[in-house]
């Protein structure tokens, strides 16, 4: 689906400001604009500039994210970002002022990660997040991601960094140490069984390969290991046991993908509201389906959508399923490449993304796409292509990870994934090889096809008329993510009766979505909505609009009266 980009290249800027940027009428609350940022690439975009104080008109029953319309006004219905991005919020980025930059600056999900911090810590990052929602009207919906059992040092008692050498003898042990009474060159392994599963010559990698070590004894709990790549150790690194070209799966494969302390976490989560929880080292379909009944056990009625992230060899085995029951997959690169051979990455990250467009579910690309922008201002051509290339892909969402947990430059790398892809996205709509045909049929009822039939019917027609927006009312979400699926040109603006599901509908492509009281009468809805919108100066008598919704089997397309 890649396919080679064949586009005009145009060296002015990307957009223009020909969008008039139209002050709200009446503010419900005052609150300082934060400046525009400065944009790494700004020789190719400009910043995107929030135009007021943020209001939701919610007195009239419309919300739409206070950012995404500034982006709609600036970009132009048709050239607006259609891909998503996921920030992880981290030291660099957890207080109030730094995740209303990052809002600001086109944040749609905002990921914390339980493998570090405190649940003190998450909750009040959680909190400002769905509190800057509220009084400025965003709709940034909130990840938890969960720790998982993978293998990993232990915090190296708040050092923050210790080099291991060349020839260097280290033992790695299960027993605990109290910090004065730790011997030289000692780490200790999170993990009981980790020495009975290794063998003298296995290679021990951390980080994936960033330092390698040779085993060379055992006695007891200890493992003593030779270092044959020097380099950095950092706290809690992930460590991997290789034989023969291959990864060590012993008694550790039977490593539970959820752990006690990620049960307690997800408990924490749910009385959060999150809106997603990802799993970490998902090996199976069976992990998704007991936390899913487990969610819906505490919490009947949850929206909480659930992503498995596809980072351990075991899933590679059974990707279709794991999808099929997931609501939505993250291509987490960084421990994925510690797990297979890194030529394979590339291929996985096609699969996932293919996988997930086929079946109708949502996909984060996500590790290492910026990553020497934690020390640098600007990215490397080789970053820029990666990040292209998923874009190309037409991945639902990008996720920056150290970049804006803990990088210099959280918001230029945010700015860069932005730029990036508009560029991209620019490319593919010039490109019309656009068919639906090769997508294959994923509802299980007569009913349920007529209505994708009519999505894909709904998006090739908004191609061939080149419409300004196709409308969809949608109480569950699902049409309109069986529109976005097809990855039309123009913006999918949907229209959700609660925020819970606007916010979800985030992490889809191209999907605007809008909470919206609306009735069974079409008619009256839509007047409704072309008033709302056009009060807004978000749309104009004459664009051309393609309505569908969940309740009605037909596809309307009228010309905004
Ligand atoms: N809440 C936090 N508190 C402290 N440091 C954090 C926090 N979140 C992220 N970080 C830092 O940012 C880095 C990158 O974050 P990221 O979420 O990618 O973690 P990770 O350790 O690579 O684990 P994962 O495989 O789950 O992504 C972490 O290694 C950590 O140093
Ligand atoms: C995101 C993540 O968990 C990884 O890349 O490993
Ligand atoms: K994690
Ligand atoms: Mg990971």
């Amino acid at each position: 689906m890649s396919g080679s980009l064949r586009c005009s290249i145009s060296l002015s800027p990307l957009h223009s400001n020909e969008f008039p940027r139209i002050p709200v009428t009446k503010p419900r609350i005052h609150v300082p604009v934060p400046k525009p940022m400065t944009v790494a690439l700004s020789k190719v975009v400009s910043p995107l500039r929030v135009a007021a104080p943020g209001v939701m008109i919610e007195a009239a029953g419309l919300e739409v994210d206070r950012v995404t319309e500034a982006e709609l006004k600036e970009n132009g219905f048709r050239s607006t970002r259609k891909t998503k991005i996921v920030c992880t919020i981290g030291p660099r980025t957890c207080e109030f002022e730094e995740i209303e930059a990052l809002t600001v600056g086109g944040m749609n999900v905002a990921r914390v990660n339980m493998c570090h911090g405190t649940r003190e810590w998450h909750r009040d990052v959680i909190r400002r997040v769905r509190q800057l929602n509220e009084e400025k009207g965003f709709a940034v919906a909130v990840m938890m991601d969960t720790e998982g059992s993978e293998i990993h040092m232990d915090d190296l008692n708040d050092v923050e960094s210790t080099k291991a050498e060349d020839g260097q003898i280290w033992t790695f042990t299960v027993r605990a140490f109290d910090q004065p009474s730790r011997p030289e060159r000692t780490i200790t392994v999170n993990y009981d069984g980790f020495a009975e599963d290794v063998k003298v010559g296995d290679e021990l990698l951390v980080d994936g390969g960033m330092v390698t070590f040779v085993v060379i004894e055992k006695i007891g709990p200890d493992v003593i290991c030779r270092c044959t790549d020097p380099g950095l150790l950092l706290p809690r690194a992930n460590l991997t046991f290789w034989r023969n070209g291959s990864l060590v799966r012993e008694r550790n494969a039977m490593l539970p993908t959820i752990s006690s302390k990620d049960w307690l976490d997800i408990d924490f989560g749910i009385e959060e509201g999150v809106d997603f929880i990802a799993v970490s080292f998902v090996k199976s379909a069976e992990v998704i389906k007991t936390l899913k009944s487990y969610i819906i056990d505490r919490s009947p009625g949850s929206q909480i959508g659930i992503i498995a992230k596809i980072e351990s060899i075991d899933s590679l085995k059974n990707l279709e399923e794991i999808i099929q029951v997931s609501d939505g997959t993250m291509v987490a690169r960084g421990d994925l490449g510690a797990q297979i051979p890194l030529e394979q990455v590339p291929l996985v990250q096609h699969e996932v993304i293919q996988l997930c467009r086929q079946l109708n579910k949502p996909v984060i690309v996500a590790s290492q796409l910026l990553e020497s922008m934690i020390e640098y201002p600007i990215p490397t051509r080789a970053e820029v292509a990666d990040v292209s290339e998923a874009v190309g892909q037409q991945a639902d969402a990008l996720m920056l990870s150290s970049e804006s947990a803990m990088g210099q430059y959280p918001e230029k790398a945010l700015a860069v994934l932005r730029s990036v892809s508009l560029r991209i996205e620019k490319c593919r709509r010039e490109e019309t090889h656009w068919d639906v045909t090769d997508l294959r049929i994923v509802s299980s009822s007569k009913l349920d096809e007529i209505s994708e039939e009519i999505c894909n019917t709904t998006s090739r027609m908004a191609n061939k008329l080149k419409a300004d927006a196709i409308f969809v009312y949608t109480k569950t979400g699902q049409t309109a993510s069986l529109l976005s699926r097809n990855r039309p040109d123009c913006p999918i603006f949907a229209f959700a009766p609660s925020t819970s599901i606007q916010r979800c509908l985030n992490l889809k492509w191209g999907l605007i979505p809008f909470r919206l009281d609306f009735s069974d009468d079409m008619e009256s809805n839509l007047n409704r909505t072309f008033s709302l919108l056009k009060a807004r100066a978000m749309m104009k008598s004459g664009d051309l609009i393609i309505v569908v919704s969940d309740a009605m089997q037909s596809i309307q397309a009228i010309k905004v009266p």
